[in-house]
C-alpha cells in the first residue's frame, strides 16, 4: 500500500488577478479551491496515474472537513488524525507572477503525534511511505527523521520531499528517495546552485550517505537522478507554464508510479519529469494520458553523455 503523510494540510485557494498591487484592493477574475499540502497532492496525482493511496496526517475544523470531503469525492482513502484547530488556508495568487501565502498549522498534541507513530508502526515490507511538505514550527525538526527510522525498520520504501532543517536531519535516517529542487539542495550544503553541473557532487554525496535515489529538479531546465549505479539527466518538454503549484509533487508521484510499474531508473526519471511538466502546463494536475505522451518525447541521457554546452 502507498501512504502519504501531510503534517500540515491546507485548503489551497487559487485566485486569478489581472495585476496584483500590494496595499490596494485587488479583485479576482477567477478562483477555485482544492485540498492541498504536498503529501495530499502526491495522493491526488497518484490517483490520476492509476494508483490508490491512503492519505495520513492531521486535519481540523471546517477546512479539515473540506479537505477530507474533497479527497473522498476523488475516491482517495484517508485516515487523518483530528486536531482541534482549523487546517490552514494557503492563498495562491496567479497574476503576472505566482505568489503564495501559506498559513501556519493548528496545534498538534503529543497524543496526536503518538497516534501517527502508531500508524507508522503498522507499515509492512513493500509499503511505500511518502513524507512531503513542511513540518509545523511547533513540532520537532527531527520529526521526519524519527518517522523515517520507524518506517525503514518496518521495511517500507520512504520518499521524502521537504526542505530546511527537517531535511538536513531526515537525511541521517536514510530515506529511500528524496526530491530536492536545486535551491533546496544548495541550502543543504550552504551553497548557491545556479547550474545543473554544480549540483552533481552534492547529489553524489547524498547517494554516498545511503539514499538510494536522489532526484534533483531544476524546473524548466531539467532534472537528474543519481543512484549508486548511474546518473541520468532529463530535459523537460517545452510548454507554457499555467500553474506550477504541485509540479514538484507530481514529479514525486510520477516516480512512485514508475517504480510500481517496474520501470528502469531511466524510464522512471522520464515519467517523473513528464508528470511534473504536464502539471506545470495545466491549470490543475496532470492526467495519465499526457504523462505517457510527454514521457515518450523526453530525452534522458547518462550524465557523462550530456554535452553541457549544447544541452544546458
Ligand atoms: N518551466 C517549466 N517547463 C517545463 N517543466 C517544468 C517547468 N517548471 C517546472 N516543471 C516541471 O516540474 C518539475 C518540478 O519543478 P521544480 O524543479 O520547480 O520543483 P519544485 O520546486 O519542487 O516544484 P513546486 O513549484 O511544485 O514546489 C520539473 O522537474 C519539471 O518536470
Ligand atoms: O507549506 P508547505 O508544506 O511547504 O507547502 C504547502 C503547499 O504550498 O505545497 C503544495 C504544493 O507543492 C500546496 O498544495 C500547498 O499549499
Amino acid at each position: 500500500m502507498i501512504y502519504t503523510v501531510t503534517l500540515n494540510p491546507a485548503v489551497d485557494y487559487f485566485l486569478e488577478i489581472d495585476e496584483l498591487t500590494l496595499g490596494q484592493v485587488n479583485r479576482s477574475i477567477g478562483e477555485r479551491k482544492a485540498p492541498g499540502g504536498k503529501g495530499i497532492n502526491v495522493s491526488r496525482v497518484l490517483k490520476r496515474l492509476g494508483y490508490s493511496s491512503e492519505a495520513l496526517g492531521f486535519v481540523g475544523g471546517f477546512t479539515g472537513r473540506f479537505i477530507e470531503d474533497a479527497l473522498h469525492d476523488e475516491a482517495i482513502q484517508t485516515n487523518f488524525i483530528k486536531v482541534n484547530g482549523d487546517s490552514r488556508i494557503n492563498v495562491k495568487v496567479h497574476s503576472e507572477e505566482e505568489t503564495e501565502l501559506n498559513g501556519t498549522s493548528p496545534e498538534i498534541s503529543k497524543e496526536q503525534l503518538q497516534q501517527l507513530e502508531s500508524q507508522l508502526k503498522k507499515l509492512t515490507e513493500g509499503d511505500v511511505l511518502v513524507l512531503a511538505g513542511s513540518v509545523p514550527t511547533t513540532l520537532s525538526v527531527c520529526l521526519y527523521q524519527d518517522m523515517i527510522s520507524i518506517a525503514r525498520k518496518q521495511g517500507a520504501f520512504v520518499c521524502l520531499d521537504t526542505s530546511g532543517e527537517p531535511l538536513d536531519k531526515a537525511i541521517q535516517a536514510r530515506p529511500s528517495f528524496i526530491k530536492p529542487n536545486h535551491h533546496e539542495l544548495g541550502e543543504m550544503y550552504g551553497v548557491d546552485i545556479k547550474e545543473v553541473q554544480q549540483a552533481i557532487p552534492y547529489a553524489k554525496d547524498l547517494v554516498g550517505k545511503g539514499i538510494d535515489y536522489v532526484l534533483v529538479s531544476f524546473a524548466g531546465e531539467g532534472a537528474f537522478l543519481a543512484t549508486k549505479e548511474e546518473m541520468y539527466f532529463a530535459t523537460p518538454p517545452r510548454g507554457i507554464v499555467q500553474n506550477s503549484v504541485g509540479a514538484g509533487d507530481s514529479t514525486v508521484a510520477g516516480f512512485i508510479a514508475a517504480m510500481q510499474e517496474g520501470k528502469t531508473d531511466r524510464e522512471a526519471l522520464s515519467f517523473s519529469v513528464a508528470a511534473g511538466s504536464a502539471t506545470a502546463f495545466s491549470k490543475s494536475f496532470c492526467e495519465r494520458k499526457e504523462v505517457e505522451e510527454f514521457s515518450q518525447t523526453i530525452d534522458v541521457k547518462k550524465w557523462e553523455e550530456v554535452n553541457v554546452d549544447e544541452n544546458l
